[in-house]
C-alpha cells in the first residue's frame, strides 16, 4: 500500500528577506510550522498538511503558475511585473510599499511630461513601460537588479521607479519622488487550476488566517461605567455582536467588555472617556473566529 498518498499543499515563501519573516510570522500564528535551518530550501510543516519551498520571490509568481507550488506568498509590485495570471485569495497587509518615479531633488518638476526623453533606472521595466505608455511618455527604461537609487548619481540615469516606503533611501541618495505609480502589499496567491482536495485544505489555511489577522486589527475592551451611562456606551461599542454589560459589586455601576478595530481605537477611546466611562483596559486578542 502506498502510504504518500496524502494531499500536501505546497507553498512558496521566501527564501530571506522583507517577505520572509511576515511569511512565517503568519504560517507560525496559524499553527503552521516549518522545520527548517541547514539552508533547506524544501520543508514539511508540523501538524498541517503543507510543504513549503523557499525562493527568490522573483520565481515565485512563475513557480505557482506552472503548478510546481500551488501557492504562494509574493509582493504585489513582483506579481503584477511578472505578469503570470494567478488568483489573489487574500491581501495580507504586510509589506506594504510602493513603487513612485523619482528625480534628483535638484531638478525642477513640471509633471510627467519631464520624463519624455529621460533615461530611468528600475528593477520593474514592465510596470513602468504600461504606466508611460497610457501617458504617452516615450523614455528609455533602463533595466538593473537592485541599486536602483544610486543609478542617478553615478551618472547610469536621469530617474529611478523602485520601491519606496519610509523614503529614507531616496533622501540618503537625494532624490526626490515625484510620482507614485502603485501601492503593493504581499498576497497571497494560488494555481488557477487547484485541484479540489488542495482547496479544501487551502480553505482550512484562509480560515485560519482570517482569525490571525481578525484578531490583530482588533482589541479587547474592558471598562466600568454608571448604569446611568451605559447606554450611551454601549451604543459607542458595536462588540461582535452586541457588547457584553455585567453588573459591578458596587452598587450603580457596570462592568462593559466590546471588541474594538485598531483604526478606530483612539477616536472610541476618547468619545468613552467624554461618556464617562473609567478604568478602561485595552487587551490584545489571541485569535478571533468571526
Ligand atoms: N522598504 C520596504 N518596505 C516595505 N516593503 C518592502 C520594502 N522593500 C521591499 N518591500 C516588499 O518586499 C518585497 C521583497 O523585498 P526584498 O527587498 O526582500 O526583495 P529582494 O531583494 O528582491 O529579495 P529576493 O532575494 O527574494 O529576490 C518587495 O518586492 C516588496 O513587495
Ligand atoms: O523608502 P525606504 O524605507 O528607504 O525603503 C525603500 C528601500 O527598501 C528596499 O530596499 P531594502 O532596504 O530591502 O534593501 P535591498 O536593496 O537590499 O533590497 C527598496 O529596494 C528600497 O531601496
Ligand atoms: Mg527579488
Amino acid at each position: 500500500m502506498n502510504m504518500d498518498t496524502e494531499t500536501t499543499l505546497r507553498i512558496a515563501l521566501q527564501k530571506k528577506g522583507r517577505l520572509h519573516d511576515d511569511s512565517m510570522g503568519l504560517m507560525k500564528e496559524s499553527g503552521i510550522k516549518f522545520n527548517i535551518g541547514n539552508g533547506r530550501l524544501v520543508a514539511q510543516s508540523t501538524g498541517f498538511p503543507v510543504e513549503a519551498l523557499f525562493l527568490r520571490d522573483d520565481d515565485i509568481p512563475q513557480t505557482v503558475f506552472d503548478g510546481v507550488a500551488d501557492m504562494g506568498v509574493v509582493g504585489e509590485n513582483e506579481y503584477l511585473e511578472k505578469g503570470y495570471e494567478l488568483d489573489i485569495v487574500k491581501r495580507l497587509g504586510f509589506s506594504k510599499c510602493r513603487l513612485s518615479l523619482a528625480i534628483p531633488k535638484s531638478e525642477h518638476y513640471t509633471g510627467v511630461g519631464w520624463f519624455d526623453g529621460k533615461k530611468v533606472a528600475t528593477s520593474y521595466p514592465k510596470i513602468l513601460k504600461k504606466f508611460f505608455d497610457e501617458k504617452k511618455i516615450k523614455a528609455d527604461i533602463h533595466e538593473i537588479a537592485g541599486s536602483v537609487e544610486i543609478a542617478p548619481g553615478i551618472g547610469l540615469a536621469d530617474a529611478i521607479f523602485d520601491i519606496v516606503s519610509s523614503g529614507s533611501t531616496l533622501v540618503a541618495n537625494s532624490l526626490k519622488e515625484v510620482a507614485v505609480v502603485m501601492k503593493s502589499e504581499a498576497l497571497l496567491v494560488v494555481n488557477k487550476n487547484l485541484e479540489a482536495d488542495k482547496k479544501e485544505i487551502l480553505n482550512q489555511m484562509l480560515f485560519r488566517f482570517d482569525a490571525v489577522q481578525a484578531s490583530s486589527s482588533n482589541k479587547y475592551v474592558l471598562l466600568n461605567a454608571p448604569n446611568d451611562k451605559v447606554k450611551e456606551i454601549v451604543s459607542i461599542l458595536p462588540g461582535m455582536k452586541s457588547p457584553t454589560v455585567l453588573p459591578l459589586a458596587e452598587e450603580g455601576w457596570s462592568s462593559i467588555h466590546s471588541v474594538i478595530q485598531e483604526d478606530q481605537f483612539w477616536d472610541v477611546i476618547d468619545q468613552l472617556k467624554a461618556n464617562g466611562a473609567q478604568g478602561i483596559l485595552i487587551i490584545p486578542i489571541e485569535k478571533m473566529i468571526l
